[in-house]
Parts: structure tokens; C-alpha cells; sequence
């Protein structure tokens, strides 16, 4: 899913249209849907004309647009002023004939229901014993459901998916709520969501990671990351080679950027579910984005002292901000607002999008655009005009890659609009300057690259190669994609390619003059401000779009369109246009927008909000690199029973220096050295590493600070650190143990079987011996702190556990707990043992007997037990 718009108003990409909801319960027997949407709002002339003239399934011969008008007569298949609407008039049998063929069979389709559908997420084991329990344990009991008299659909695989791992179905919310199969499938789902085992994503929007096709070892920049479906994708094929209970740690590095600071942290609460070293998240324009410096190395990995290069990524994923008219399926408020100046007026910014990204990658890399919008001016106008400016790019023929995905290849040519109504389409950019019918304002909204190229330019890009998902061909929503990667060797630069082996930073041999006009490096010492300009100036002489403030009054005018403030201001941002040069900006026309009185005041209001938000929204702590023999970190890893051989290196903290440590964040090295050579500030990195250790809050330790203070192992940090904790240490734990764990927060040591008991007062008395802790008293502590217990794989009177899982505890004076926040014991309880057994108790009741918890048992932290809402997993419960 994707957004335009921040808060989804207009219901762009990631956004949120609400549109008018009525009965929830209710349904349509003809369009299938749920929501009682009145079919007559599922309609738009401005769409249906724009894209009928766009002829996105072939050109329908002699058959008008009703209400279009053609500027000009004079290029070939275009209508004339006058003579569309002449034709317009014709009977209407004859416009029937276009209506009924595959435009009308897309326009149907996008006023169904979307199917909900899903993914399982995580690298780990999880993902097969998930899809197993889906296929043999749910499946079947919902093949045969009749409800109300009706048979309801059992879900199906998603069959383009890879190994089978994603899921749709399509049944009304009072199914989900009445009929017991789906209910108890619809609670098993909604569980999984909120822990991270399921990811609930529209299928389009799983198409382009897989087609970035990254590897562990991969840089990789994800440009539009928020909220995060598609990072978590990368994530988990960074993380191809974690096991089933532990992670590796990956050599490359993930950066994860969104400009929108409120959904750069729903980004980090998604990515938690799948903990990495290899993750930041910065909080950047996307089309501005810095240089990143990083020291220089050898082919084989060996330093050059004091020499920095540029880091080039392997894999960049530009999924921009767009109109989101292929997602009306699901937003439904597209079908009202929309208009052709949305796609009109985010053509520059997503072009500036992906310049930058091509700017930064590497040779022989890979570049995925994306857009959920059918608007060829956001899509292959974007691809075009990159590869003018860009020659070495190429498009990649995607053909072979998933096979079973139905798609439609790139458009050679189309027809802008130049206004919201979608009335008049100009044929080429010379014939909009050359009308002495259309005003000067209406002009200065539009770019050369807004038009098709040349019939040649467009075969020899090889347009075609691009992919247009229909609704109508899979039952999905509307997307695009494009592949393109670098062709070897940028001119005149010779880099390095980044070796599967190496955690390194990509190293080049030779900066050369080229390279350094293309990425302004930090070593030329320019100050920040400056270079940004510079570097604007630079990508503005290799593409057709200048970078003079006309365009940054074309783009923000043309973004004034309908009044939407939020498209409006990621536009003034992507042309850097400054305060003056945005309220100088001509104002629209009547026919094209808003009067000039409202559109010179939202101009400055939209910047000026947007400056003082930047201001005002980067507040976060900087990282630091603790020394490997900072006495903290010896006894916590001491303490822990964490292997000499664990990274310490790379633990950072990210509290001020003079503050206690509360957590401990692991990284691995590229992100240290990513870190150690870059300002935070430059980067607005607002995350970094994942977090693995915190400080006890909430026991009687609590005041205690420093070396004596006691830390854990968090849950989502645990497969990090498993492979580096002493295997003696794990206690051993079966089904029986595990469910007195999940009936109960703090069970009784003596409620556990003898076998488990005896386990725990060895590791307790160990410990005790190992820190001699002190009771108040003068007792020896019962070796009270954090330990890790793994379940083996096991079946056990028709409860089965298919492969091991390893979970962190809490050992207090008399009781345990385990360390892992409510839901996903509720998530673990329901898939193992068909039922909530944490529902039957409540947090007073503690050990089941009505005793208090005990003072020393913490609390899952507010960090650890966070549950931001995120648009996806609310939507799972909402929408369904
Ligand atoms: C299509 S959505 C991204 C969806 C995301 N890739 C996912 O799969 O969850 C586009 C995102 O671009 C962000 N955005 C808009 N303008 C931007 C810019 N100039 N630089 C970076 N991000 C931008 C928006 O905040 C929005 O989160």
C-alpha cells in the first residue's frame, strides 16, 4: 500500500479514504462488497474519460471519449477541438461497444471488493510451521462453509507468491464475526498480525520486493519506506539465512527512509517483528537524500587510512508517493476526488525520487520503482525521463521472474491532461507552449517529461518491459512496476562491486571527476546547506527537468489542485523551492484550480508549517558506541552467560553520555561505520540496530545503577543473541512447561514439573554463587535475573510444536515469567493449544492463587510491550 497524501485525506497511497461507511454488517450481492458503498459513488467521468484516452488495453479504433477534447488535430489518432464532441454524440451503441470490452471489465473490477490478503512474514522457521498450521489446520475446516445458505469461499494461496507463503480470501465481516470456523481463522490471524508472524498486505504491494531480489550481503535503500510492508520484505531476505530460533547477523545494511517523521517510528514499531543489526531508519526527502560517507577499503576489505568514499547500494527500492487510484478498491474515497493534477502534480517529485536513487547505486545494482497508480505520467514518464537523463540504466525484462503474475506491459505512449476535469489533453509539450489558447499559468504546471518520448526513444528504452497490474487480471489492486539496473561501470569511475563475503562498506578505487559531480562527497567540504543546493543543481543539468523555480511553482501549483494540502507540501519540498520562490508561484486558473488569493496563501501556509514541523520534529538522541571494556558491558554480558565471541564491538546506547544506560542496541559493522563517519543529524537517523538488552525497571533493583544494575534479554532481541549465548545456559523446556507458562503471568517455581524445577534452582544457585548477590538481609539472592529457556520441537496429545522455539524468562525470588508481551502469548497460547488461556486470567491474580506478583518479577516496559496501532495490523481487525 502506498500514500500520497501524510494523512490520507484523498486516500492516496497509504492513506486511509474514508469513505461513506454505512452498515459494516451489510453487503452487496453484485459487487461483492461489505461496506455498503452506493454503487453510483463508484464512479468518476474524469477517470473513466482520462484513462479511456490513455488506451491502456490497445487503441479502440474510431470510437470518441465523450467530453474529451484534443488540443490540436494535427497528431496522428488524436481528436480534434470540436470533433471529439461531435463524436461524442454518437449512438450510443457504438460507445457501448469500448464500454463493455476490457476498460469496462477493469472499471468492474475496481468497484469489487478487495480480497484480504496476507503474507507470512519473518525469515525464520515460523514461516513454514505457520503456512502448515494455515493449509492443514485451518483450511480444511473452512473448505465447506455454508452460511445464510450460501457457500462462503475457502482462503486461497496467492499462487504467484514464492513457496506458497501468501493468502487471500473474500468473505463479509459478519462471516468473520458469526460463522465459528472463520471467527476462530479470523482471531488466529488478527494474533499473528499483532506479533509479526503475519503480515496483512495488499498483494500488489508484495510484488516489488521480490523483484529487487536482494541477498544478505546487499546495501540496500529503501526511499518511501512508511509504513513498512515492504522493508519488512526486504528485512526478511537480508535475513535469508537466520534459522529457526536464532538470526544471523547480515553483512550489508538496510536504510529505511520516509520524510514523514510520524511514520518513520509506525516504520520502526513494523520492523521490531523482525529485530536486524542491519537497520536505520533516517527521516529524509527522499530526492535529496546525502551523500553517505564511509571509510575507503580495498577490494579485499583492507582499509585505506584516511580516505572516505561514497556508499553505493546494490538494491534500491524507490515505492513513491503517488495518486493511488489503484488502490480505489480499498480507498474508496479515490472514486470521487480523483483527478488527473494528482499524478500531474507528483510527476517531478517521483522523477527527483528516483534520479537520487540512481545516483546512488552501485554498479551492476538494481533499482525497483513502484507506484499503485495506473497514471502513466506518475509511472512510465518517470521511467522514461530517468533513463534520458541516465543513459547507463536499463529497463530488466521481468518476464521470467514470477511466471504465474498476470501483467500488462508499459505504455509507449499517453495522453496528458492538462486540466482536473480531464477535458482538454494536450498531444505533446510543444503543443501546450505553442496554444494561444491556454494561459501562461496552466503552462508553467507542466514539464517536458510529462510527455511520452519519441515513438524510437520509447521502442529503445523498451518501455514495454515495464508492469502494469489490472485489477480485473488477478482480483487485486492497480500497480506498476519497473526494474532497471545500472549497466556496469558508471563512465569515467571505477567502484567496486560489494563482495558477498565482505562486511564492508562498497569501496571505490578512484574518484573521478565524474563521480564526484554525480554524488558531491563530504571531502570536497562543503557545508551542508550548500550542498544540497549543489547537488540539486548537479542532478538538474543530467535531467529534462530544470531546476529553476518555475518548476517549483509548476509542481506546488499544480499540487494546489482540490486544495490537497498534504500532496501539496511534499511537493514544495521536493523542488527545494524556497518561501519566496513558492509565493511567487503563478496561481491557477479558474478552469484549473483554486482562485490566486487561496492558492498564495496555502503555498506559504503548507511551507511554512512543513519548515517548522522539520524544526521542531528531530529530536532524537544520538548513538553511541560503548568500548568493548566498559565495565557495563562486561557484567551484563557476564551476567547474561553471553559467549566471549558476541559482538560487542558494535552495542550502542542512544541516552545522553552522563545518563544511566536503560538499553542496549546491537549493530552490526557497517551500520557502526555508517554511523562513526556521518552526522545523525545529516541523516536524521531516527533508528538504528535493534534493541537486545534492557534494564531491569520495576524490581526492587530498580534504583540501582551501573554494574550492579540487572539486565534482560528482550524477546525481540533474543534470536540476535541466541547464537552467542552459552549453550549450558538454556534451560530445557517442553509443551507442559510451556503451557504453565501461558495460564498464568507469574507462575510458582514449585507449580512446574520436578525435571523444570530442578533447571531452574541450578542456573539460580549458579548465579548466585557466580555474583554473590546479597538480599537485603544478608542472604544469599536466590540468583533472581534473566534466563532463556528453549521448547523443543515435540507432539504431545494432539498439541504439536514444529520446531523449537526459544523464549526469554524472568526468574524472581519464588515465581518466573515469561518475557514476552501479552498478545503474543495470547497468539502462542491460540495456535498451540486452540485457545486464549491467558484470557482466564487476570494480571491481579498473578500466580493463579490471588497472590500479588512478587515486588523483584518486571514489567514489560512500555518499550517492550508498545503497541502503536499501525495501519495495517488495525486494518486487519477493522476491515475484516
Ligand atoms: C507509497 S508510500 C510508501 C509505502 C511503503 N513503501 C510500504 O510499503 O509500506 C510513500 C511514502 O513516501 C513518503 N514520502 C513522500 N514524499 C517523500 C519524500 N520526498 N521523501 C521520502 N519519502 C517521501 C510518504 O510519507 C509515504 O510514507
Amino acid at each position: 500500500m502506498g500514500r500520497a497524501n501524510r494523512r490520507g485525506g484523498k486516500g492516496g497511497r497509504g492513506g486511509k479514504a474514508r469513505g461513506p461507511r454505512t452498515d459494516p454488517e451489510g453487503g452487496d450481492a453484485a459487487t461483492g462488497r461489505t461496506d455498503l458503498i452506493e454503487k453510483m459513488d463508484m464512479h468518476n467521468e474524469r477517470f473513466s474519460r482520462y484513462y479511456k484516452m490513455q488506451k491502456l488495453f490497445g487503441d479502440t479504433g474510431t470510437v470518441a471519449v465523450e467530453g474529451a477534447v484534443v488540443l490540436g488535430a494535427e497528431v496522428e489518432g488524436a481528436k480534434a477541438e470540436g470533433e471529439a464532441e461531435m463524436e461524442a454524440d454518437k449512438p450510443e451503441g457504438e460507445k457501448e461497444e469500448e464500454e463493455s470490452g476490457e476498460f469496462e471489465e477493469m472499471l468492474s473490477a475496481f468497484r469489487r471488493h478487495l480480497p484480504t490478503t496476507f503474507r507470512i512474514a519473518g525469515s525464520r522457521m515460523t514461516v513454514h510451521s505457520l503456512n502448515k498450521t494455515i493449509a492443514d489446520v485451518h483450511v480444511p475446516g473452512l473448505n465447506d462453509v455454508v452460511f445464510e445458505g450460501e457457500r462462503i469461499p475457502p482462503p486461497v494461496r496467492i499462487d504467484w507468491y514464492p513457496d506458497g507463503c501468501a493468502w487471500q480470501f473474500n468473505v463479509p465481516k459478519k462471516v468473520l464475526r458469526k460463522q465459528p470456523q472463520f471467527k476462530k481463522f479470523h482471531s488466529f490471524l488478527v494474533f499473528e498480525t499483532e506479533v509479526g508472524n503475519i503480515s496483512r498486505q495488499e498483494a500488489v504491494s508484495m510484488i516489488p520486493p521480490l523483484f529487487l531480489d536482494v541477498e544478505p550481503h546487499h546495501k540496500v535503500m529503501d526511499m518511501c519506506a512508511a509504513p513498512g510492508s515492504k522493508t519488512a520484505q526486504i528485512l526478511e531476505a537480508l535475513h535469508a539465512q537466520d534459522t529457526s530460533t536464532s538470526s544471523s547477523i547480515p553483512s550489508g545494511v538496510l536504510i529505511a527512509n520516509d520524510s514523514d517523521n510520524k511514520r518513520t517510528h509506525l516504520l520502526i514499531h513494523q520492523s521490531a517483528r523482525l529485530p536486524s543489526p542491519a537497520l536505520m531508519v533516517t527521516n529524509l526527502d527522499a530526492s535529496n537524500y546525502p551523500a553517505i560517507r564511509v571509510p575507503r577499503q580495498t577490494a579485499d576489505g583492507k582499509p585505506v587510512p584516511g580516505k572516505m568514499d561514497t556508499l553505493l547500494f546494490d538494491r534500491i527500492l524507490c515505492d513513491v508517493p503517488c495518486s493511488g487510484d489503484g488502490t480505489m478498491r480499498k480507498n474508496i474515497g479515490i472514486w470521487k476526488s480523483w483527478q488527473p493534477m494528482d499524478g500531474n502534480g507528483l510527476h517531478i517529485l517521483q522523477t527527483r525520487i528516483l534520479q537520487r536513487g540512481m545516483k546512488m547505486l552501485a554498479p551492476n545494482g538494481r533499482i525497483v520503482y513502484s507506484t499503485c497508480s495506473l497514471n502513466p505520467v506518475e509511472n512510465e514518464a518517470v521511467i522514461a525521463a530517468a533513463l534520458k537523463a541516465n543513459p547507463e540504466f536499463h529497463l530488466v525484462d521481468p518476464s521470467a521472474h514470477l511466471p504465474a503474475l498476470h501483467r500488462r506491459p508499459g505504455l509507449h505512449t499517453w495522453l496528458p491532461s492538462i486540466d482536473r476535469t480531464a477535458t482538454t489533453f494536450v498531444p505533446t509539450y510543444d503543443a501546450l507552449m505553442a496554444s494561444t489558447t491556454i494561459d501562461a499559468n496552466t503552462k508553467a504546471r507542466f514539464v517536458r517529461s510529462q510527455w511520452p518520448p519519441s515513438a524510437e526513444e520509447a521502442k529503445e528504452m523498451q518501455l514495454e518491459r515495464c508492469m502494469r497490474i489490472y485489477p480485473h487480471l488477478q482480483d487485486t489492486g492497480g500497480f506498476f512496476v519497473a526494474v532497471l539496473e545500472r549497466k556496469g561501470e558508471p563512465s569515467g569511475a571505477a567502484v567496486a562491486p560489494s563482495s558477498a563475503a565482505s562486511d564492508s562498506a562498497t569501496a571505490t578505487t578512484d574518484e573521478s571527476a565524474t563521480r564526484k559531480r554525480q554524488v558531491p562527497s563530504e571531502e570536497e567540504d562543503v557545508p551542508e546547506s550548500k550542498r544540497a543546493r549543489i547537488e540539486d543543481a548537479e542532478m538538474d543539468t543530467t535531467t529534462s527537468i530544470p531546476a529553476d523555480s518555475s518548476i517549483a511553482a509548476a509542481s506546488v501549483a499544480a499540487l494546489e489542485e482540490e486544495g490537497d494540502a498534504e500532496m501539496k507540501i511534499e511537493a514544495v519540498d521536493s523542488t527545494s523551492a524556497t518561501p519566496d520562490e513558492v509565493s511567487a508561484a503563478p496561481s491557477p486558473s479558474d478552469e484549473a484550480g483554486p482562485s490566486k488569493k487561496d492558492a498564495g496563501e496555502k503555498k506559504v501556509g503548507g511551507h511554512n508549517k512543513k519548515k517548522k514541523g522539520d524544526a521542531g520534529e528531530f529530536k532524537e538522541n544520538p548513538y553511541h558506541y560503548l568500548p568493548e571494556d566498559h565495565p557495563l558491558v562486561k557484567t551484563c554480558l557476564a551476567r547474561l552467560q553471553i559467549l566471549p565471541t558476541f559482538p560487542s564491538s558494535t552495542l550502542l546506547v542512544r541516552n545522553p553520555p552522563d545518563q544511566p544506560i536503560r538499553s542496549l542496541y546491537l549493530s552490526n559493522t557497517l551500520v557502526r561505520s555508517i554511523i562513526g563517519n556521518n552526522s545523525y543529524q545529516k541523516l536524521r537517523l531516527t533508528a538504528a540496530g535493534t534493541k537486545i538488552f534492557t534494564k531491569q525497571e520495576g524490581g526492587r533493583k530498580d534504583k540501582e545503577e551501573g554494574v550492579s544494575a540487572q539486565y534482560r534479554i528482550l524477546g525481540e532481541g533474543l534470536p540476535v543473541v541466541l547464537p552467542f549465548v552459552r549453550e549450558d545456559a538454556v534451560l530445557k523446556g517442553d509443551l507442559g512447561v510451556l503451557r504453565v507458562f501461558l495460564e498464568s503471568y507469574y507462575p510458582l517455581v514449585r507449580n512446574f514439573d520436578e525435571a523444570f524445577r530442578e533447571q531452574i534452582e541450578r542456573a539460580a544457585r549458579e548465579r548466585a554463587a557466580m555474583f554473590g548477590e546479597e538480599k537485603e538481609g544478608g542472604e544469599a539472592e536466590e540468583g533472581t535475573g534473566s534466563m532463556v529457556v528453549r521448547f523443543s520441537a515435540e507432539e504431545r496429545d494432539g498439541v504439536v510444536l514444529t520446531h523449537d522455539l526459544v523464549l526469554p524468562i524472568w526468574k524472581s525470588s519464588v515465581s518466573l515469567s515469561l518475557m514476552i508481551d501479552k498478545k503474543a502469548k495470547s497468539a502462542l497460547s491460540l495456535r498451540l493449544f486452540g485457545e486464549d488461556l491467558m484470557a482466564k486470567v487476570t494480571k491481579t491474580e498473578g500466580d493463579g492463587s490471588g497472590k500479588k506478583p512478587e515486588a523483584d518479577i518486571p514489567v514489560l516496559d512500555a518499550a517492550d510491550a508498545a503497541e502503536i496501532e499501525t495501519e495495517e495490523t488495525s486494518a486487519i481487525v477493522e476491515e475484516n
